[in-house]
């Protein structure tokens, strides 16, 4: 079953076609990687896949409903329920202490499907609940957001840059608990990344150029990935060179 599916979206800023047809189905449970160059319409993909934003034409299925044209308030409520995000700027309130960040979905009317130490313990913060997150270290705050979008127990996480303010050794522990929590708790991951190191984390690289897909294939090593990359960030790169592993 797909956690989440794109039917033919296409999304228009005005005069920019940032999605152009994109059909993409992401199965229960598996964590996909979204790369490609600037501007090649990775965070419009997930905005539209996460119900942050509304598509131009085409389908949305998030978690089993259709949400292409559900209304503004379900659609709050689902995302409150059943959708985790985690963004390059942590988005936490450093004035509340991490146990309010990671409840904040609660306080928000969600029903917590784990306790407050529980989801501190999966993101190895146990302890920390009483510590105020402007105090923190940014791995530690990233994990608290991470901690904030497992609170509700999540059908999928999106996450968009989750380590581009992180350094490789830190980056590596949060993209590690997001490999985890796919793992362990069938969460499945959608992430939007630059880095080839992030991405090899993954289980399936989809390549964007120019809002297109124009590769789908399991996850290579990062070496190839940063290749592949390349390839489609090239003037003139496309489908045919970009393809990973010979299975777009
Ligand atoms: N709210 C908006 N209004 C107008 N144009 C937008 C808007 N959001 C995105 N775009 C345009 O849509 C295209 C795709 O943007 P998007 O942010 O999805 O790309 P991206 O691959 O995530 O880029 P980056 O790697 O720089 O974050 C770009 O041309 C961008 O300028």
């Amino acid at each position: 079953m797909n956690t989440v599916e794109l039917e033919h979206v296409t999304r228009r800023y005005g005069r920019v076609t940032a999605l152009d047809g994109v059909s993409l189905g992401i199965p229960a449970g598996s964590f996909v990687a979204v790369m490609g160059a600037t501007g090649s319409g990775k965070s419009t993909l997930l905005q539209c896949a996460a119900g942050l934003d509304r598509v131009t034409s085409g389908r949305v299925r998030l978690a089993e409903r259709d949400i292409t044209r559900m209304s503004e308030r379900r659609l709050t409520r689902l995302r409150r329920d059943r959708v985790g995000f985690v963004f390059q700027s942590y988005n936490l309130l450093s004035e509340l202490t991490v146990g309010q960040n990671v409840l904040l979905p609660v306080r928000l009317g969600a029903s917590g499907g784990r306790a407050v130490e529980d989801a501190l313990r999966a993101v190895g913060l146990d302890g920390l609940g009483a510590r105020k997150v402007g105090a923190l270290s940014g791995g530690q705050r990233q994990r608290v957001a991470l901690a904030r979008a497992l609170i509700t127990a999540p059908a999928v996480i999106f996450a968009d840059e989750p380590t581009g303010a992180l350094d490789p050794t830190t980056g590596g522990q949060v993209l590690r608990l997001l490999r985890d929590v796919c793992d362990q708790d069938g969460v499945t991951v959608v992430m939007v990344t630059h880095d080839p190191a992030a991405a090899a984390w993954s289980d399936r690289l989809v390549l964007l150029r120019a809002g297109a897909v124009v590769s789908d294939s399991p996850t290579p090593d990062a070496a190839t990935i940063a290749d592949h990359l390349a390839a489609v960030s090239a003037p003139g790169g496309g489908a045919a060179n970009a393809r990973v592993g010979g299975a777009a």
